[in-house]
This record gives C-alpha cells, structure tokens and sequence, in this order.
C-alpha cells in the first residue's frame, strides 16, 4: 500500500484552506522550509510508526484524511501564521502578482495534473526557496475524496507535548469533507494523528511511544531553538525585505530616471530625425547651391573674361581721356597765351573814352558838342571847337555819347576772363566832376555798368569751368575820403555814427592789407548785386554846382578770386579792381566852400599825385612816388601794380561833350593819352601751385617762429644778463666778508696767543714762588735738589733771579710734610753712601704745587680768560681751585693732578680752535656749492636757490660773527 499522507498536494490543498478563511496569504520561504524539514523528519518518523502499527493493525486502515494531514497543515498554517504578523497585507491581485513573480524567480513551480482536475498549481515542500500560497482561484478545493487512499491509513496524533498518540479512527469520513475548519481554527502546534489502536491496550507500544514523545521533546527543543534562529532569520530576512524595499525603491527611481532618459533621448532622437530631415534638405540645398556655383562660376569666368575686356577697353578710354586732357590743357594753355598775346598786342594798359551826352541843362542851353565822334570807331576822338586848338586823341577805345552801357562792356569782358586766369586787373574811371563816371561804373537799375556786369561775367566764365577749375569770390567795398579808409560794408545800424576807419599796413614785399576789411563772400549776383547796393548806399554823395549827386571819395570795389585747377592743381589768387574815382573840380568853377571844398582839395590832391606816379612811369623815372597820399599808396597793390607790369589795367576817361567844359575834358584826355603811353612789359600771371602756396605759406609760418623765438631769445639774455650782475654783487659781497673773517680770525689768533704768554708768565711766576718756598725750607740740601731740577727743566737761573725776601708762610700740614722729608734727607745727608739716590719730585707741565690761599692773588690777577668756553665765574674758578691737590697728599699725587689741570687748559684751547676751523671749513663747501648752483642754472628755480643759499650764508656770517663779538668781549672784559 502506498503511503500518500504527505502528498503535497494535499498540504496545499489545506493550506489553501486556511488562507481562504483567513483571506489573506502568509509566506515566508525560510520559515516554510524550516518548518517543511522539521515536519518532514516528524512526519518521516510518525509514518515509520505508523506504519509499524498498521501492521499490527490491519483492520484499522481506515485513517480520516482529516485527522492524518491536519497537523501536518497546521504545522505549515502555523508557520505561516508565524509570518503573518511580519508582512503586510496584500490585496488578492497583488498576491498572484507577487506570487507569480516569485515563482518565476524560484523556478521550481512544478505543474501536476491531477487525476480529476485539469492543472493545478502545485509548489514543492522541499525546495529551499519554497513560497506557499493559497487563495488562488486558480487552486481548487480538495476534500478527502479526491485523496481516497489517504482515508485507509490509521490517524495518528502528533503532539509535541504528549507526542504521537492513537487516537481513534475516523468514523464515517469517508463520504465527509474535511472540515478545516476545526483543525485550523488553533494556532497552536500539534500533530495529531489518529491512532487505531489504543495505547492503554499496547504496554509495549507504550514505551516506545514514550520514547518517541522524549524524542519528540527533543525535537520540539530543537524546534524551539530553530525558531529562535527562524526569529532571526526574520529579522535578517525583514532586513532583507527592507533592502529589497529600498533596491526596489532605488530601482524604481532608476527606472524613473531611465524613463526620464529614455524620454530624453527619444526627444534626441525625435530631434536628431528632425535635424537629420533638416541636414537632408540643406544637404539638397547645397547641392543645388553647388550647381549654382558651378553655373555661377562659368559666369564668373565669362564675367572674368568680360572684365579683362572691359578693363582693357577702360584702359584704352583712360590713355584715351588722358591724352585729351593733356590735349585740353595744352589747348587751354594755348588759348591762354594767345588770349593774353591778343591782350598784350592791345595794351595791358588800356584806355577807353566816353563821352556823355548832353543833359537837359545843357541842351537848355544850348550848349555845343566839342567833340567829333565819326573815327571813333578807330578810336579816335577829335576836338572840333573852334576855341581851342585842334587836336585828335587816340584810344583804345572811344565811346560816343550814344553808346550804351552794353556796348561799353563788350570790350570790357575780357578782363572778366583775364582776372579768372589768374591776372590782377584794375578797372577805373577817372574825369571831371558830372562826367559819367558813376554812371559808367555803377550804373542804375535799368542800366547796369561795368561794376555789375564784370562779376556777372566773372561768374558767367566761373559757371562754364566749374568741372575743371573751383573759384571762391569774395568782395570788399571801401571809399577814400579825405585821405581816410572807410569800409562801407559795415553793418547800416551805424548810421549816423562815423563808419569804421581803417589803416593800411604792409604784410610783406609789396602787399599791403587793411586789417578789418570786411570780405563778403559772394556766389551768385544776387548776393553781388545786394553788396554792391550796400557800398553805393554807404558812399558819400554831396550835391555841388556841377553834379547834384557828386561823389565825394574815391570808391573802390576788390574783387578777391581765388582759383583751383582740379585738373592740375593749380591755384591762382587774383584781385580785380573797381574803382570810380571822385571827380577832378576846378574850385573857382565849381565855387564850392567850406566842406566841400576841403573834400574837393583832397581829391584834386590824390589825383595829382596819381598824376604824377604815372608821369614818372611814363618817364621811366627811377623813384615812383607811390606813398604820398593813401590813395596811390593803396592802388599800388592793385592798379599801380598794374602800371609795374604785374597786372592789366583799363581806364575810362570820361568826358563833357560840352563846348563850355572842353578844357577840362582836354586836361582828362592828356592825362588819359600819358597813361596809355605808358610802356609796359608783358603782364604776369599770377599762378601759384599748390606747393609753392604751401612753401610760401611755410616760410611766413617759420618766419613768424623765428621773430617769436628771436623775442624770447632777447628775454632770456637780458634775464641771464641781470642774473649775472646779481651774481656778480653776490659774490663781491662775499669776498668783502671772507676779508672780514679773516682778519677777525687773525685777531683772534693773536689774542690767543698773547693770553696763553700771560698765563704762562703767571704760572712760571708761581712755580718760582714755590721753588722758593721750598729753597727756604730745606736750605742744606737746596742748591742740589734745584740743580738737579733745574737741570731737568733748563731752568738754572730760576733761582738766582728769585729775590731773597721773599717770605712765604708754611701752613701747618706743609710744614709736617717737609719735616719728615727734612727727617729722611738729612739721614741721607748723613750717610752719603746709600744706593737709594734722593727722590726729589719731577715737575711736568706747568703745574704748581702753590696753595689754594696762595693761588687766590694769582687768579685774581688774570685779566683775560684763557678759553673760549663761556665759563669766567668765580664759582667755577674756585671749583677747579679747590680741585687741585691737597697738601696732605703726596708730591707725585700732587703733580699729576697739576698736570691734569694744564692739560684741561690745553684741550680747552684746543677744543675752541677745533671748532673755529670747522666753522670754518663748513663755510667753505657751503660757498662752493652755491657758486655751482648759480652758475649752472638760470632760471626761477636757480633764483629761489641763491636766495636762500644767500639768507643760510647771511645766518651763518651773522653768527660767526656774534660768536666772534662774543668771544673778543670775554676776551676784553668779560662783559
Ligand atoms: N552815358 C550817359 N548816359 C546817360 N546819362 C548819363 C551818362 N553819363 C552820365 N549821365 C548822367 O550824368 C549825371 C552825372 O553823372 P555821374 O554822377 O555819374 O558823374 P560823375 O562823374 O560820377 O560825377 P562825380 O564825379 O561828381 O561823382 C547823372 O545824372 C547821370 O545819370
């Protein structure tokens, strides 16, 4: 018979049980097989037991499959229940979750086919990673028929305490399902198997069941110690659980982070593909690019090719243009020349007459015309009055009184063009007062002159070369009258106030300029035509018997042009002139008084020394007597420029038809005829290149420096000049009281030495006195005793010249001392052969042994003090007195201190011409340096340092000099 009471199926099928009506699933894969071992030996042994029985008990087979594997499912629902306090609970879903993937991680599920049902799940008691679980649906219940053969076995009950008892069979379980119920219902561990057999019958089966329960308490010892390790293996395992949680934990925040990155890279990779697409496309483009480069680079070189031939034709056309701007300018020059050769033929000087017409006056009159105008066309001018004398004038050009204004200019025009290039022109008109010369100048509105339509044909040419040559015109106005220069484009709010007076002053080798000159710069005739308004308005008119409004002044308009070739760069600075000249008056005729008639002096004045400039010009005189009035010295610049040969000039002479004034008009034309005879080189250009222009104006800008320089270099000399004679001064000043100091120092010397005689007299005095004193006291051995000193000292008369009454008084102690010397020489005396010689006290210096009492006399006699220290009182007298040896003490003591006393004078001597000489040889490098530093250096700062070398000196003289005062009054009295 097979025994099937563990089958595992059965176990699981109870255990399923249990967990269903607990609802819940305990697990725990060690436990489980620590209880599945210790079962299985217990179930191994009871089935050996029972097996023995069920032989002896045949008829008992009958086993309930309740009471056979009950235990055996409590044992594992125990250790289950064990763990149920551990895990947490779970859901149903989650179980068979976490099963399944246990299962699959242990791999040992094994899948048994049972007889009645299809599959089930079965998991296996002895695998060591063993899981049990229940409640799945997928489990289904067991009841003790599906394990028919389990029925026949005895039950047995297993118990740890009273261990495995027969019990009873199962009656009519047959047909009944186990009832988990009951069994699973206590938690308390039990085998409980039914026995068949009773062991109150079986003595034998007794013991040995008795051996079995001891046994069976070893094994529930061993049971209990195993749980113990269960218990910590729990730990250990919860530990583990908690690690898992944790590795879980960080797995699933890995996971997180993995998806993140996964995101991450498919958002990568979703870009990758959108940058792929888009490198796609450029990639296309570029194609497409390259085969337009292709395309483009054929068009380069076609373009290439196009460009050598452009470039070449190019070349061609500026060779080509070149060439024709050559040609132009040689052509230009050309017309230049010719133009000026056609002008040079003509005259640079030239002279149109103009007669006026009769005005209603004169017509009223019924005045005659004078002159005859028929071979005016050839420029003659014919005198036809009867009065006077006949007599043709030739001109250049001569003008009947029918002439208009435009027919005036026609010949005119070309100094317009002269002017522009680059030529000084002078245009004026001179005749007699009412003549027409502002008329012929200025004109009116309707009748414009020559002024006006010069400028406009100025800018006219200007307009036609604006593409090669750039002008700049600018315009002054300014009248002379009565010898003054007055600008008359000085603002009108001055009327009523004098206008602006100005002075003509000399810039350079024949320039003059008037500083203030007001330059209006002008670039159309409007503007020209608003200046020229402004100066006619600003002129002085007055009203006089032959012209209601008879100009006063002189007018003058300069034209300033500057020009620059932008071809060449050339640039030419050229002046055009305009002047209408006042009016020639005779004073009787005109019968004008008081102002105006010291205005009309003034003209006639300035109009006879243009005369006589031209005259001397005409003569070719060496001496052109250009600066006796500011008129002519003005025009020189310009118009009498003109008459050197520099520049062109055109005069207007005009005339009075009138019979009545022909002698005037005979006058005008003399002096017209003498100016055009006037013979004159060719006229010269006034051409400046742009680097002769920026020479010259280098040059004015050195010269300038230099003067500048040249004016501080004078500063600078008369600076060092007077520098040097302070120096000078100083230094004499020095000199005088180096002299001084000298005979200040000699004087000194000579006292010193005359002090230092008279103390040496006083001190020989007293050593005499003492030596006396000593003569007298020891008599017998005297002249030996000085003899021997005296040889000694070189002193052999001392004693011969000492007066013999001389009385000195012993002091007690003295008198002691030499009576125990008297005591030892006379013992010597006696005995004159003892080796010892006499031991008589050496004097050095000049030292004395006198008394305090006897010195007293002595030092009140010295006159002067014998040093320089400041030190002549009494007190200090009697302090090196009383220093000086005692009696009482003995000779070589005595002497030494003597001889201290000496040295002490010497060193005091010493020391006061010690510091005489460093005085002054302090003085001397002080004045050596002094010297250097004036000398080198002229400036502010070399001043500063002699003046306050020169105060240090003063200081130091000034103290040499008290200590000098100082010195020679203790040296004197004391005072
Ligand atoms: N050619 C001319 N045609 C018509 N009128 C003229 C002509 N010349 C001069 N006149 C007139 O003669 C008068 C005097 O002329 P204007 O003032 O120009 O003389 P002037 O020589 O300037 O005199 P002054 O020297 O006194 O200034 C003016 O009224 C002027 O209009």
């Amino acid at each position: 018979m097979e025994d099937n009471r563990f089958d595992p199926l059965l176990i699981t099928d109870v255990h399923r049980q249990q967990l269903h009506s607990h609802h819940q699933i305990r697990t725990h894969t060690p436990i489980v097989n620590f209880q599945t071992s210790v079962m299985n030996e217990s179930v191994d042994l009871c089935s050996k037991k029972a097996e023995e029985i069920s032989l002896q008990n045949q008829p008992n087979e009958a086993v309930s499959a309740k009471d056979s594997m009950n235990p055996i499912g409590n044992d594992v629902l125990d250790g289950a229940t064990g763990i149920e306090g551990v895990l947490d609970d779970r859901n149903v879903k989650e179980e068979i979750t976490w099963r399944n993937s246990i299962s699959e991680a242990i791999g040992t599920e094994d899948v048994l086919e049972d007889e009645d049902e299809n599959v089930i799940r079965r998991l296996s008691l002895t695998s060591p990673d063993l899981v049990i679980c229940s409640g799945s649906p997928d489990i289904p219940s067991r009841t003790c028929e599906d394990s028919p053969k389990l029925l026949k076995q005895p039950s047995l009950e297993l118990s740890f305490e009273y261990g495995i008892t027969e019990r009873s069979r199962v009656k009519d379980c047959n047909h009944t399902p186990i009832n988990t119920n009951d069994n699973l219902g206590s938690s308390e561990t039990s085998f409980e198997l039914l026995s068949l057999a009773s062991c109150e019958e079986n003595d034998e089966d007794c013991e040995e069941l008795m051996k079995t329960k001891r046994a069976l308490e070893m094994m529930r010892r061993e049971h209990e110690s195993k749980s113990k390790e269960c218990e910590e293996a729990l730990k250990s395992l919860r530990e583990l659980q908690n690690e898992l949680m944790r590795k879980s934990m960080h797995v699933g925040s890995l996971a997180f982070a993995v998806e993140g990155q996964v995101k991450e890279k498919s958002k990568w990779f979703s870009s990758l593909r959108d940058m792929s697409r888009k490198l796609k496309i450029m990639k296309m483009d570029q194609i497409k690019l390259l085969i337009e480069a292709e395309a483009y680079k054929k068009h380069a070189a076609d373009m290439n090719d196009m460009s050598c031939i452009i470039q070449s034709r190019f070349n061609e056309q500026v060779a080509q243009h070149e060439d024709l701007k050559i040609r132009f300018n040689e052509g230009a020059k050309e017309r230049k020349e010719l133009y000026n050769k056609i002008q040079d033929l003509k005259g640079n000087i030239r002279v149109f007459c103009r007669c006026r017409p009769l005005n209603s006056e004169e017509i009223a009159e019924g005045a005659s015309v004078a002159f005859d105008f028929e071979a005016a066309k050839d420029g003659e001018l014919r005198v036809k009055s009867n009065v006077a004398f006949k007599k043709n004038f030739k001109f250049d050009s001569v003008f009947s009184p029918e002439a208009n204004q435009v027919n005036i200019f026609e010949d005119t025009s070309s100094f317009a063009t002269s002017v522009l290039d680059g030529y000084n022109v002078c245009i004026f008109a001179y005749g007699q007062t009412g003549t027409g010369k502002t008329f012929t100048m200025e004109g009116t509105n309707e009748n414009r002159g020559v002024n006006f339509r010069t400028l406009e044909e100025l800018f006219r040419v200007i307009d036609e070369r604006k593409s090669q040559i750039r002008y700049e015109i600018s315009v002054s106005v300014l009248e002379v009258y009565n010898e003054q220069i007055r600008d008359l484009l000085v603002p009108s709010s001055q009327t009523g106030v004098a206008a602006k007076r100005l002075e003509i002053r000399q810039v350079g080798e024949g320039l003059h300029h008037v500083p203030g000159l007001v330059e209006a710069e002008v670039s159309n005739m409007d503007e020209v035509w608003e200046v020229l308004k402004i100066g006619s308005s600003s002129r002085v008119v007055g009203s006089t018997n032959a012209n209601e409004h008879s100009s006063r002044s002189h007018c003058l308009h300069c034209v300033m042009v500057k020009g620059e070739n932008l071809v060449s760069g050339e640039c030419t600075r050229s002046k055009l002139w305009l002047v209408d000249l006042a009016g020639s008056e005779r004073v009787a005729k005109t019968e004008v008084q008081g102002e105006r008639l010291k205005e009309t002096q003034n003209i006639n004045r300035s109009l006879s020394a243009l005369g006589d400039v031209i005259s001397a010009l005409a003569t070719k005189s060496p001496h052109i007597p250009f600066r006796y009035f500011k008129f002519p010295w003005l025009f020189k610049d310009c118009k009498f420029k003109s008459f050197s040969g520099d520049s062109k000039t055109l005069m207007f002479v005009q005339i009075s038809p009138n019979e009545n004034d022909l002698s005037e008009s005979l006058c005008s034309l003399n002096f017209a005829s003498r100016v055009r005879g006037i013979e004159l080189g060719p006229a010269k250009k006034q051409i400046e290149s742009s680097e002769v222009l920026k020479y010259k104006q280098m040059a004015e800008r050195y010269r300038h420096e230099m003067k500048n320089k040249d004016l501080q270099m004078k500063k600078m000399e008369d600076n060092i000049h007077g520098l040097d004679m302070k120096l000078k001064e100083r230094e004499l000043k020095n000199k005088i009281l180096q002299d001084k100091v000298k005979e200040l120092e000699s004087q000194l010397l000579v006292e010193r030495k005359l002090a230092r005689q008279h103390v040496d007299t006083k001190i020989a005095e007293q050593q005499m006195k003492d030596d006396l004193v000593l003569t007298l006291s020891r008599q017998p051995l005297a002249a030996f005793k000085l003899l021997n000193s005296n040889e000694e000292n070189n002193q052999p008369n001392i004693i011969q010249q000492e007066p013999p009454h001389a009385e000195v008084k012993l002091p007690p102690a003295v008198a002691a001392r030499d009576l125990v010397n008297l005591d030892e020489s006379m013992e010597k005396e006696n005995n004159p052969y003892l080796t010892e010689p006499l031991k008589i006290p050496k004097r050095n210096g000049r030292a004395s042994i006198c008394m305090t009492s006897q010195r007293a006399p002595v030092r009140s006699v010295l006159p002067r003090r014998n040093s320089l220290i400041p030190l002549p009182t009494t007190t200090t007298i009697t302090r090196f007195v009383t220093t000086l040896p005692s009696v009482e003490n003995d000779e070589c003591c005595m002497d030494e201190k003597s001889n201290g006393s000496g040295k002490k004078l010497m060193s005091a001597l010493r020391q006061s011409l010690n510091k005489k000489n460093q005085f002054k040889s302090s003085l001397q490098p002080r004045r050596a340096g002094l010297n250097v530093a004036v000398r080198v250096s002229i400036g502010p700062r070399a001043r500063r340092l002699v003046a306050a070398a020169n105060g240090r000196r003063t200081k130091q003289q000034q103290q040499h000099n008290c200590c000098m005062e100082k010195e020679r009054r203790w040296n004197i009295g004391g005072k």
